[in-house]
Parts: C-alpha cells; sequence; structure tokens
C-alpha cells in the first residue's frame, strides 16, 4: 500500500495517520474543518487532538474528502460509528474501485445493529474481503508519544491482510493479522460498554478486585455474544479482547472510562455528556450490543447495567447492587 486517505483527523485518525507515515506510507488526512486541515499542512500538529505532536512530512491535510481519496489504495475510517452511514454515503463515489477500506471505529450501528464493517460493505457495495479492521489496546495519545504497542489486523483477504500489516509497522507499533475480523470487531466494541462500567466503579472508590471482576466477567459475556455471531473465541484472548479490555478498563485516558467514573462520582448524565469533549462510543454502543445479544439470545448483565444507568436513569450505586445480587452459577 503506497497512499492511504484518513477520514477523519481525530484523536485516532490523526495517530493512525502518523503511523502509517511513519511506517514509508504517503498519507492524506481529511479534516471537516478548513482551517484545522490548513493548521496541519502547516504546523505539522493537530492541536486540537493531539497537542505537542510533531506529524510526520508524509502527511497532507485537506478539507475536500475527494481530494483526500483520489488515488488512494488505502481508506482508512475513523469517526463516530453512528455518523458512518451518512458520511460514507457522501465519500463512497470518490473511492478507488479497489482500495482497501480499513475501519478504525469500536461501536455498533444502533437500530441497525450492524457492525462497521458490515455498514461499510452496505454502502459502498465492497465486497467483503476488502474490508478489513484494526482492533487492539491502542490509546491514542501513547501512541502518537510512540511508546510501544500491539494491535491486530483483520480480513478476510490473506494478501490484503498482510499488505495492511505491513503499511502500519513500525518501531513503536506491532500489528499482528487475525483472519478472524467479526471477532476483533466485536472485541473493539463491546470493551467500551465493560470500561464504562469499570470507570463507574472507579468513581465509587471500588479497587483492583472490582475492576478485574468486571474485566474478567466483561471478557466472557463478550465472547458468550462473539460465539453466537461465529467469532473464534481465541480471538477474545488476544490483543482485541483481553488486550484491548484491560487498557480501557485501566486507563484514564480512556473516555469510556472516564465517562462511567463521572457518572460514578455523583455527576448527572447530562453533566457528563457536556464535559466529554470526544467521542466515548459506548455510551451510544451499550444499546445496539443489548439489541444484539438479545436478538441471539445471550446474556450481557455488564452490558444491561450500562444501559440501565446510561440511559434508563439507574444510580451507580443501584447498578453495583443489581449485578452483584443476581442469581449465584457457576463460572
Ligand atoms: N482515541 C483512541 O484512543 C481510539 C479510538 N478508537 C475509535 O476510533 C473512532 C474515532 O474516535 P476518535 O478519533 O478517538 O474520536 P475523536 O472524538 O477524537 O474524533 C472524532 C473525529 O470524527 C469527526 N466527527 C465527529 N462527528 C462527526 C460527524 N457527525 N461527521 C463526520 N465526522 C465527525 C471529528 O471531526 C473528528 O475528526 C471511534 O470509533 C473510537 O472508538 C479506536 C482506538 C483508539
Ligand atoms: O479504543 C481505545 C483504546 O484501545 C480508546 O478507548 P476510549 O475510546 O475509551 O478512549
Amino acid at each position: 500500500m503506497t497512499r492511504a486517505a484518513v477520514l477523519s483527523a481525530g484523536s485516532w485518525g490523526t495517530t493512525f495517520a502518523k503511523v502509517l507515515a511513519d511506517a514509508g506510507t504517503e498519507v492524506t488526512l481529511h479534516a471537516r474543518r478548513p482551517e484545522l486541515a490548513a493548521a496541519i499542512t502547516a504546523d505539522r500538529e493537530n492541536a486540537d487532538y493531539l497537542p505537542g505532536i510533531r506529524l510526520p512530512d508524509g502527511i497532507t491535510a485537506t478539507a475536500d474528502p475527494a481530494q483526500a481519496l483520489d488515488g488512494a489504495d488505502l481508506v482508512v475510517l475513523s469517526i463516530p460509528s453512528q455518523t458512518l452511514r451518512e458520511n460514507l454515503a457522501g465519500w463512497a463515489p470518490h473511492i478507488p474501485a479497489q482500495a482497501t477500506l480499513l475501519s478504525l471505529m469500536k461501536g455498533i450501528e444502533l437500530g441497525s445493529t450492524r457492525r462497521m464493517s458490515e455498514v461499510v460493505c452496505e454502502v459502498t457495495g465492497a465486497a467483503p474481503e476488502r474490508v478489513a479492521v484494526l482492533s487492539g489496546p491502542n490509546l491514542a495519545r501513547e501512541i502518537a508519544e510512540e511508546q510501544p504497542a500491539a494491535t491486530v489486523v483483520a480480513c478476510t483477504d490473506p494478501d490484503r491482510l498482510e499488505a495492511l500489516q505491513a503499511a502500519c509497522h513500525t518501531r513503536y507499533f506491532r500489528p499482528y493479522t487475525n483472519p478472524d475480523l467479526v471477532g476483533c470487531e466485536l472485541g473493539g466494541a463491546v470493551k467500551n460498554v465493560i470500561a464504562l462500567a469499570a470507570g463507574v466503579a472507579e468513581g465509587l472508590g471500588f479497587g483492583d478486585n472490582t475492576r478485574a471482576s468486571l474485566i474478567t466477567r466483561g471478557l466472557a459475556e463478550t465472547a458468550r455474544l462473539g460465539q453466537a455471531l461465529g467469532a473464534d473465541p481465541l480471538t477474545f484472548a488476544g490483543l482485541a479482547g483481553l488486550g484491548d479490555l484491560v487498557a480501557t478498563c485501566s486507563s484514564p485516558l480512556s473516555r469510556n472510562r472516564t465517562f462511567g467514573e463521572h457518572l460514578g462520582r455523583g455527576m448527572s448524565l447530562e453533566e457528563t455528556v457536556a464535559a466529554t469533549k470526544q467521542t466515548a462510543e459506548g455510551v451510544k454502543s451499550c444499546r445496539s450490543v443489548l439489541d444484539l445479544a438479545r436478538a441471539h439470545g445471550v446474556e450481557v448483565p455488564i452490558t444491561e447495567a450500562v444501559v440501565r444507568v446510561c440511559h434508563d436513569g439507574e444510580s451507580p450505586v443501584q447498578m453495583v447492587r443489581e449485578i452483584m445480587s443476581r442469581e449465584a452459577k457457576p463460572e
């Protein structure tokens, strides 16, 4: 892969543009606001999302999606999941016919319960083997600072997968391949929901036992749902499953965990939404994950609890009481 278009220039899109450029790929980054695109090109910095990080010379930025997509053999999608369908419909006519379409997004569409790769296929008409996902313990700021991290790229076409792995392999970013696209994608979406619960626990003042219990039982419900959707259960023991769950549930950098922490500390939902400037996917996706689980007859008690706290006005204290008083059962 030699030329990538990254849409758009938020925290992760900008960071991943840097990864691609550091791996030797020419990158055009799409920013919605022309002034941000101009500032990125002129200053080599995205001061809105990654202040203090110098962007490589291999990145140019534009506010024109057609210009960003012109000649791209890799199209990277990194916007809030619930906005993908609408945005992609506008971008689709400009996407080169053979380009690989890579989703960095970690959400499930509300209403349709589609994974992002499914939305990409539906909107663009691309064959499923052209669509890939990247998921793992990848907090943007740490990667932008070139702290070592690993990730997983998944695609059903082995040639595209290998090319993708090479296109984003740098001295600080190590991608593994996995053919299980469904499992990788689901792991990324559900961990955001579990991280909300871990944040609530943090906000209530609970410690490591509580977090470890949530991570482990969260992984169990992710794997149950994954299996029902045809994922490989082993994927959930890897970077896109346990790896991402541990990082997100533990890190103060996580927007989902921070959102939950605010609720746990007693902030109202409205105050928390107002205080959250970046995308916390789990707040919306908890509902679609629950819908998906119900459609497949899978029990997801932590996800249910997160929906009650984020949407039905249940208090964090009551949430913990309900999780802990569920019927006792074998592990
Ligand atoms: N930030 C991180 O550490 C990581 C984020 N992700 C995932 O990447 C995706 C993007 O997240 P971030 O870059 O972190 O979010 P962000 O909030 O930092 O940036 C969002 C980007 O989307 C654009 N955007 C917002 N609303 C839009 C709309 N209605 N239409 C078009 N564009 C819109 C913004 O202008 C911005 O460029 C999410 O699915 C997230 O779960 C995945 C791994 C790491
Ligand atoms: O996906 C992430 C880390 O892998 C980022 O998590 P947040 O979206 O909660 O910040």
